[in-house]
């Protein structure tokens, strides 16, 4: 057993925190800043590298043709813009790498460029951005179009996209600023450089009118199609990825470190996160009553699982019989996720046998006592030969403590988890080990 990158990834991103559990709202209010800073604490004392904050930019509809599930059980709506956050997560912590969710196919890059080199300089080097291409047309509808631009097309898109974020940044040398009082020379003109880019998706001039980074936002990304990986394999810091099974973990991180390698990069410069979902119980019985509440197929159950891969695939699977083989399906939106989904079960499986297979085997969830779920991560990363796990759940303080509080102390005396973060920023702490 080796030690991991730990951090926790916030699926429910800036939005509705716990919705259904008995805590909902109790002592906090979810469009308000504490109880993200609160967690983000927990988070920097527990020693996790990195508090990735999901985004999405729709009222999803596609489950059913409406949005009345999500609306209903408060899933993926509504949400707030996480942007406007991440200051209030610097201010609460010293050491946490905080990284917001960005969208390629929305923001122009020199804005992006703008806002995340301002939003460095107050991170002092601990920021992250999660790169997403909004595969939804109900998005791209949002921006001024009828639909989204082609799968693969569209990571055509984002690679250019990174490439000008990342000119813009390096437009200035990094010693363009001299502050000499002495000769009244603030910044040295011939330091500071037009970018002039004009690619097949973007004309930028440039320069970048912030001033130069110590370092550069850590690139987040969790593509898992193959062109997916192929764009989150060349540029990426880290790559946050779903798999159920340690087989499809092992054969993740073997594809995606093939592709860095093949991009001429370092394939341990890539540090490839599984995403967990730790339940932690006070014994065997406690264990065994969760599992079997788990997977009881209620109809709650069924939408609350089929929404999830509505609103994640762009495919409303409310329109497909329960009780019938799944039909062959494509998306232009995220096609790991579906692929990850209908593969939970053997070929020629019907819906309802897919969501038994999933809830039966808990999906991302482990779920025992601190121990077993520690002993479990343990066996899981020398198996995968992995570099950590992303805790994912809401921030409600009961959840984030009843997960944290027995689970970090039984990884620290298995060696697995760091006792302190360092204070180099978020690319050192990720380059730690
Ligand atoms: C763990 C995880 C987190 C993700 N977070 C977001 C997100 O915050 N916003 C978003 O629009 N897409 C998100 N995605 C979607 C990915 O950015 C990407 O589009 C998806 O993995 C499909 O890529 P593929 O078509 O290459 O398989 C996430 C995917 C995964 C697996």
């Amino acid at each position: 057993m080796a030690l991991q990158h730990f951090g926790w990834f916030l699926g429910a991103g800036f939005g509705v925190q716990g919705w259904g559990d008995p805590t909902y709202g109790i002592g906090y209010d979810w469009k308000q800043p504490p109880v993200y800073q609160d967690a983000a604490r927990v988070f920097e004392a527990a020693g996790l590298d990195l508090f990735i904050i999901e985004d999405g930019v729709t009222v999803p509809d596609t489950y059913g043709g409406t949005a009345e599930v999500n609306l209903r059980d408060a899933r993926f709506v509504p949400k707030h813009d996480p942007l406007p956050l991440v200051p209030y997560l610097l201010s609460a912590t010293e050491r946490l790498g905080i990284v917001p969710t960005l969208s390629a196919s929305f923001y122009e890059p020199f804005t992006a460029a703008r806002l995340l080199a301002t939003l460095q300089h107050f991170a002092g080097g601990r920021l992250g951005f999660n790169v997403v291409t909004s595969g939804s047309d109900i998005a791209a509808q949002n921006y001024g179009l009828d639909k989204q631009i082609d799968h693969d097309l569209r990571y055509d898109r984002a690679q250019e996209w990174v490439d000008v974020v990342r000119k813009l940044w390096r437009s200035w040398e990094p010693d363009a600023i001299l502050q000499d009082t002495a000769n009244g020379v603030f910044a040295d003109f011939e330091k500071v450089h037009t970018i002039d880019h004009r690619g097949e998706f973007f004309q930028v001039r440039g320069p970048l009118n912030t001033a130069p980074l110590a370092s550069e936002p850590v690139m987040v990304q969790a593509g898992a199609s193959g062109r997916g990986q192929a764009f989150a394999g060349q540029n990426s810091d880290v790559i946050l990825q779903l798999a159920s099974t340690p087989e499809r973990m092992r054969s993740y991180r073997d594809s995606i470190r093939a592709v860095a390698a093949e991009a001429g990069r370092d394939p341990d410069d890539l540090k490839v996160l599984f995403v967990v979902n730790p339940i932690v119980t006070a014994n065997d019985e406690e264990s065994a009553a969760v599992r079997a509440r788990r997977s009881q197929l209620t109809q709650a159950a069924i939408d609350e699982a089929l929404q999830g891969v509505s609103y994640l695939s762009g495919v409303d699977f409310k329109t497909f019989d329960l009780d019938a083989p799944l039909p062959e399906l494509t998306t232009n939106s995220n096609q790991g996720t579906l692929d990850n989904f209908v593969k939970s079960a053997p070929a020629g499986s019907t819906l309802r046998e897919i969501l038994q297979a999933r809830a039966n085997k808990d999906g991302l969830a482990v779920i025992g006592t601190a121990d077993q779920i520690a002993d479990h991560l343990g066996e899981l990363s020398d198996e995968v030969g992995g570099d950590g796990f992303l805790f994912t759940g809401q921030v409600h303080p009961a959840h984030v403590h009843r997960t944290l509080d027995p689970l970090v102390p039984a990884l620290r005396r298995r060696g697995l988890l760091r006792d302190e973060l360092g204070d180099g920023g978020l690319r050192a702490n990720l380059t730690d080990f």
